[in-house]
């Protein structure tokens, strides 16, 4: 007759005993019941906190990861709103709605300096440095009414994004063909006048993390003086404190976003360009060292 495996052993076992292990030998039937799937989940369950937490490298990816596809999809919601209005420089006060809270989401503290700078009645154009598509959550801070940036034209086929950036009517060139980059700008120099529209543009051209200014590009100066608006120069401080993608380093952090005097160009023509784009970049690399010097959070007064 064959030996009957632990006859004993059950036998033995009180039945307090087999109450208490019956749980956990569910979770253990249970375990072995899982899928490989199932597995991979929960391993991915366990490994991602962990992998967040000790490699700074993950972290910096995931976040710029979410950052990207959170923005995606904010544009599914911002989308129909805006479809009802059609193409319309009001859809941008919807895409500012919908990315405020992004800087609560990575801690990110936003302080505004200048505000006064932005009374301004009339259309004007706003120049502002450009490090990282983080610039988004301090030009969405501060945006003025009816005010559309100038984007690449590469940015209208990012997805839904870029559906949304149409809808709200940023105006998009050709980077690759300066002629018809400078027909937009002359075409949206007369846009402003006869609709009252401000643009807001990034006179580096391209993102910038070099802790300086590249030479400015000079589209904007031109804009404003074709349409002879004012320029309001605007400086986010550096984010090398919380940010930076060499380093794939991203923390939570503060950011000083300065609006600066108003330069005016009544009067001035297209001679004058060069030498307007020279001073207005001059007064925007004296306030970025200034606040590049300045300790985080121990800045001067004038905050608003
Ligand atoms: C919920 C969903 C939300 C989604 C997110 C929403 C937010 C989206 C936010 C998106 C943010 C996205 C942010 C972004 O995407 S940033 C990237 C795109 N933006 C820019 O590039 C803007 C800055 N660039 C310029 O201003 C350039 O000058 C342009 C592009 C115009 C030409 O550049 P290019 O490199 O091809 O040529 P050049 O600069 O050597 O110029 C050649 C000559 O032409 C002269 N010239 C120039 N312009 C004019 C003019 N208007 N009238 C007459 N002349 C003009 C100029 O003085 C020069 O002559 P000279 O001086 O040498 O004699
Ligand atoms: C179905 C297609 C899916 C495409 C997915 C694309 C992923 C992009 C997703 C979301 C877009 C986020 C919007 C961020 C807006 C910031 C724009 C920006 O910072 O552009 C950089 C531009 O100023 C200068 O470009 P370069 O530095 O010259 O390069």
């Amino acid at each position: 007759m064959p030996r009957q495996k632990f006859p004993r052993f059950h036998a033995g076992m009180s039945s307090n005993v087999v109450k208490a292990a019956s749980p956990l030998a569910s979770a253990v039937t249970g375990a072995m019941e899982l899928s490989v799937a199932q597995w991979l989940l929960v391993v991915c369950l366990v490994a991602f906190p962990l992998l967040y937490e000790w490699s700074v490298s993950f972290k910096y990816f995931c976040k710029m990861a979410f950052y990207n596809g959170w923005i995606l999809t904010l544009a599914i919601l911002a989308i129909p709103i805006c479809a009802v209005r059609g193409r319309n420089v009001e859809n941008m006060k919807v895409l500012q709605f919908m990315l405020l809270h992004i800087k609560y989401l990575y801690g990110i503290k936003i302080e505004v300096r200048g505000w006064e700078n932005f009374n301004i009645k009339e259309p004007y154009v706003v120049v502002s440095n450009h490090q990282s598509s983080l610039d988004l959550l301090g030009m969405m801070e501060i945006l003025p009414s009816r005010c559309v940036p100038i984007a690449k034209r590469e940015l209208m086929y990012a997805g839904t994004a870029g559906l949304a950036c149409w809808l709200a009517g940023v105006i998009f060139i050709n980077r690759k063909k300066t002629d018809d980059a400078i027909s937009v700008m002359t075409e949206a120099a007369e846009t402003m006048l006869k609709e009252d529209v401000r643009v807001w543009v990034f006179p580096e051209g391209t993102r910038n993390h070099s802790g300086s200014l590249l030479p400015f590009k000079r589209g904007a100066f031109h804009l404003a003086v074709k349409a002879q608006v004012p320029v309001i120069p605007v400086v986010m401080s550096s984010y090398k404190d919380f940010y930076c993608k060499k380093e794939r380093k991203f923390t939570t952090g503060k950011c000083t976003v300065r609006i600066l005097p108003g330069v005016h160009t009544k009067g001035l023509s297209s001679d004058d360009v060069p030498e307007l784009a020279d001073r207005v970049r001059g007064m925007m690399l004296e306030a970025f060292s200034q606040m590049s010097s300045e300790r985080p959070g121990k800045g001067p007064g004038g905050v608003h």
